[in-house]
């Protein structure tokens, strides 16, 4: 019944060649991809690139112009009733109900799918939530509303989860807290389905990434593999006058260095000889260690730097 993904688990979306026009703006321009059961799965991409229309097609909230979505086995469009018990949606911009506390929220989503009320306790804890449990969701700040609404995208227990830019507009405590969130949820077994435009943080958190631009998927893989893939040099910085720049010239694999007022930085791509003869001589201090970032990888791939 569900499409096998290279054996390793069922595929909980299978996505096959999706196309969407807004009169001569293709905004999703043939894209294919699938996700596995319990993979935690990030379209990213610059403002613009299709992540939205991408997500909302394979949700069943848009119907593509041609191409065919497979969610946890069934066509998504035209609507599938059948199907919402199974996924959970978080929109861009949520909406709630009018002048109902945290808790009040998702009782009234939990009773909303016939869930026991009690799982909105469950979800605040999840989110980080408990304490506002009795306060109105409009006093509520950026982050905590976000949380209410990934709380409410999941208080039905669905198996695969949606989130728009849950992250977006949110300062870095309140994005590092709700990473922690996101991970508690991975970890609960779910499929996480999530865009962004934060390249880092797709790093830090996706098994597999998408990278989308004008419409297309330009690379898919995991974070680390697209990073490997372009075999960027590694930048070993150090503090000012920890060696000198002969010296450091001198070094196993150092291709290139050069100083400025602050540090002198070792350009290698075999960092683990760079660092173990640095190491041998007691020359590590101040030592910090740039390797490439999915921001190379896009620039790499669209030859301009990443915008967000
Ligand atoms: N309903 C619509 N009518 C016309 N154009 C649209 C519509 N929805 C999206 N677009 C256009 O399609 C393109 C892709 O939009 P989409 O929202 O999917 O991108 P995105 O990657 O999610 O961007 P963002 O990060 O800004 O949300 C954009 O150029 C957008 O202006």
């Amino acid at each position: 019944m569900f499409t096998q993904v290279n054996g390793t688990g069922n595929a909980a979306v299978v996505v096959e060649d999706i196309r969407k026009a807004y009169g001569d703006l293709k905004a999703v321009d043939g894209v294919s991809l699938s996700v596995t059961e319990g993979e935690f799965f990030g379209i990213l991409g610059p403002n613009g690139a299709g992540k939205t229309t991408t997500l909302e097609i394979i949700e069943g909230l848009r119907q593509p112009d041609s191409g065919s979505v497979r969610l946890l086995g069934e066509s998504p469009w035209p609507r599938r009733v059948s199907l919402l018990p199974r996924i959970g949606v978080q929109l861009q911009s949520s909406s709630f109900f009018e002048k109902l506390t945290a808790r009040e929220q998702l009782e009234t989503f939990a009773s909303l799918y016939g869930v026991n009320a009690v799982r909105a306790n469950e979800m605040l804890e999840l989110v980080g939530l408990a304490d506002k449990a009795d306060t109105r969701e409009d006093k509520l700040s950026g982050g905590q509303r976000q949380r209410l609404s990934i709380a409410c995208a999941l208080v039905h227990d669905p198996d695969v989860v949606f989130l728009d830019e849950p992250t977006a507009a949110l300062d870095p405590q309140a994005r590092r807290n709700l990473w922690d969130v996101l991970r508690a949820i991975q970890a609960r077994g779910k499929t996480i389905v999530y865009t962004t435009h934060y390249l880092d943080e797709a790093e830090i958190l996706c098994d597999r990434v998408a990278i989308m631009d004008k419409g297309r998927i330009l690379a898919m893989d995991r974070p680390a593999a697209l990073v490997r893939g372009l075999d960027a040099p590694t930048h070993v910085i150090l503090e000012l006058g920890s060696l000198s720049v002969s010296d450091a010239t001198a070094l196993p694999a150092a291709e290139d260095v050069t100083e400025d007022e602050l540090s002198l930085t070792i350009t290698t791509r075999r960092p683990a000889d760079t660092l173990s003869a640095l190491a041998d001589r007691g020359a590590l201090s101040g030592l910090q260690v740039r390797t490439a970032t999915l921001e190379d990888v896009f620039l790499d791939l669209t030859g301009r730097e990443y915008r967000a």
